[in-house]
């Protein structure tokens, strides 16, 4: 965690030295500790960096000096670091430049409480920090003030869902800012020594907030007011000048239908969108309360994922364990054998059998089977012994169905079943809502599904009626109201009228990813996006879909030809060196090049390499 920084200070000051490891925290951008390091250095420390670990000395006799630090920005950290360092130092300390934060104040409070000698000063914007060094400091009871951006989170939680909520104990004083605003975007806010009272309006308005150090509007609070302003009558812009690349929750909360462009360190959002729930990805604390708080005005489920969760597959010539997607070591190198990240799940072979692994590399269904399959709408097909008896279980390892049907997932609540040649589709009570009455039927996307009658393909509506005549020698399914179909042997592209808007004139179209086409055309692939138009000319011999707005392309002909990138318009951006290349998720792309494979990221740059022999390599 990042507070875990918060203990160079004290032990240097107490006792001369201290080895600490880099902090963690919130994954929301650069969160250097520069300043932390630098205002140690003032008090006559030495600091060496070695393996990942920081290593900080005092001067020789063991105690640090006191020293003058001025930071060139508003850091609560290294403020109250140098703080908890400087109260133990030889002498008189000034921190010039300090934050103003509530937690610094309650820092100095109970400092003072311990014995220390403390004075500080507001100047302008930050605060003059004067310490007077002693020698030892006493225990004493403290309580600590209430958490103001856990008060704030409720608030925008009520705020959003039109709702009332009195919050007691809450220190009004360090909640001005973001009171202020509540009052600006429309809710009623009755305001007590000790207690706030919100009540949201029917109407919400749009509300700018620019995030800055304290006493403005905190950071901490900046994803929370986002998620509020997706439901105001308006335009809002959203800024962070503490962390400017603090945004990881705005493409989450476009995924479930918000409409946010940034500019800079400034998030645009258009209000009142009606937002619907998804699967959702968080990097951080406060960008899952932002999704929380979303989520509880999305029609459906949301449901909020660690982005850091998926973990891919790494060995060490025999034994395999997994990364993250930093191209971090997390998991060690003990399973004979893994599968894939499914469904939140992977599988792993233990003395010869398997279990499965969550995000966090756990063992959540131990390894007893002696085969499994990957995860698919949350069930795995499991067997003991022999094989014979298979199973299928949930993902808290409990068997949930013997029969061994394979069955597809529900798509728009309806899911397609065959009985004897014959399909058709059922809802989630196992009713049969449309007969089996086709040759073949596919999912249904849009609102339509594709079915096969007397030889030809048309489309069906939920109530199982033709609503597009069925003309087509095949048809894909629809995404985005665009389907790829074929008529007299050449594929083109219709509308949910089933009208062409790409007029069959291709050897394939594939179905739309991320808004592109594949196409192929005189036995050579490119790419076509949803208006038609032809972004990629036909010109390679293989390609895959676009994700994370690259695609696999095969570059030269099948002898001498290897794998690389295209972005959207074309350009080769990562090279073709790879003998197979596989799609983007999440950031990162698996590669194979002779005799070694290995990880990259939207940059092309290895987060991983190893030798499919014996070794591995950590670039
Ligand atoms: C555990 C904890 O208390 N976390 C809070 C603390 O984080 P934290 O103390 O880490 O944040 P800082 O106040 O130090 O960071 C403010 C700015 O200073 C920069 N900086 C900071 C240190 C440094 O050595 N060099 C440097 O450049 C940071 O990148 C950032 O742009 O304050 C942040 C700002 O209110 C909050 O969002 C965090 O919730
Ligand atoms: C960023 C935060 O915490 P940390 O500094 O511990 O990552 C936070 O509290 O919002």
């Amino acid at each position: 965690m990042r507070a875990s920084i918060y203990i160079l200070g004290p032990l240097l000051g107490r006792f001369g030295e201290a080895k600490i490891s880099f902090p963690g925290g919130c994954a929301f951008g650069p969160r250097p500790i520069d300043l932390h390091l630098e205002a140690m250095k003032s008090l006559g420390a030495s600091i060496e960096i070695e393996e990942g670990y920081i290593l900080a000395r005092a001067k020789k006799g063991g105690r640090l000096n006191g020293g003058k630090f001025e930071l060139k920005q508003i850091s609560v950290g290294a403020t109250g670091n140098m703080l908890m360092a400087a109260v133990l130092a030889k002498g008189g300390s000034l921190i010039k430049g300090a934050a103003l934060e509530p937690e610094i104040s309650t820092l100095i409070n109970m400092l003072i409480k311990m014995g220390a000698k403390i004075k500080s000063t507001r100047k302008g914007g930050s605060a003059e920090i004067e310490v007077e060094g002693v020698h030892e400091l006493v225990g004493v009871e403290e309580t600590n003030t209430s958490d103001r951006i856990e008060a704030a989170t409720l608030l925008a939680a009520t705020a959003i869902t039109g709702g009332k909520v009195s919050l007691t104990n809450v220190n009004i004083a360090e909640l001005k800012a973001v009171i202020k605003n509540f009052k600006q975007a429309g809710c009623t806010m009755s305001v007590l020594p000790n207690l706030i009272r919100l009540e949201s309006s029917n109407e919400l308005f749009p509300v700018n907030v620019v995030a800055k150090p304290y006493p403005n509007f905190p950071t901490d609070m900046q994803a929370q007011w986002t998620a509020l302003m997706t439901q105001s009558r308006g335009v809002s812009v959203i800024k962070d000048t503490v962390y400017l690349e603090r945004f990881k929750h705005i493409p989450e909360l476009n995924r479930l239908g918000a409409e946010i462009t940034m500019n800079k360190n400034s998030a645009i959002v258009k209000g009142k969108k009606k937002l619907k729930g998804a699967s959702v990805m968080s990097t951080d604390l406060r960008a899952s309360a932002c999704l929380v708080i979303a989520g509880l005005v999305a029609s459906g489920k949301t449901e909020v994922l660690r982005a850091q969760g998926v973990l891919y597959p790494i060995k060490d010539g025999k034994k395999w364990g997994f990364m993250n997607g930093d191209g971090v070591f997390v998991v060690d190198y003990i399973y004979e054998d893994v599968g894939h990240f499914r469904e939140g799940m992977a599988r792993v072979k233990l003395e010869g059998c398997w279990g499965f692994i969550d995000h966090t590399g756990t063992e959540v269904i131990m390894p007893m089977y002696s085969m499994a399959y990957d995860f698919e709408n949350g069930r795995a097909l499991v067997s003991y012994g022999s094989g014979r008896t298979a199973v299928l279980i949930n993902k808290d390892g409990n068997v949930v169905n013997n029969s061994l049907t394979k069955t597809d997932e529900f798509t728009e609540g309806l899911q397609r079943v065959e009985d004897g040649g014959r399909w058709g589709y059922r809802d989630q009570t196992g009713v049969m809502i449309i007969p089996y009455k086709y040759e073949w039927a596919g999912k249904f996307s849009d609102g339509l599904a594709p079915v096969k009658v007397f030889n030809t393909y048309g489309y069906i509506d939920k109530l199982g009626n033709i609503a597009i005549q069925p003309l087509f020698e095949y048809a894909g399914s629809f995404r985005n109201g665009l389907a790829p179909v074929t008529l007299g042997d050449r594929f083109g592209v219709i509308n949910k009228s089933g009208s062409f808007v790409v007029s069959p004139q291709y050897d394939a179209i594939s179905e739309l990813v991320n808004g592109f086409f594949r196409i192929r055309q005189s036995k050579h692939w490119g790419y076509m996006n949803q208006l038609g138009y032809v972004k990629i000319p036909p010109q390679y011999n293989r390609v895959k879909d676009f994700e994370n707005n690259l695609a696999p392309v095969f570059v030269g002909d099948d002898v001498i030809g290897k794998w690389g990138y295209v972005n959207h318009e074309g350009d080769l951006v990562i090279a073709p060196l790879f003998d197979d290349a596989k799609e983007f998720q999440d950031g990162v792309a698996e590669v194979t090049t002779k005799g070694l494979m290995g990880y990259i990221n939207t940059n092309g740059t290895f987060l991983w390499l190893e030798v499919l022999s014996d070794e591995f390599v950590k670039p």
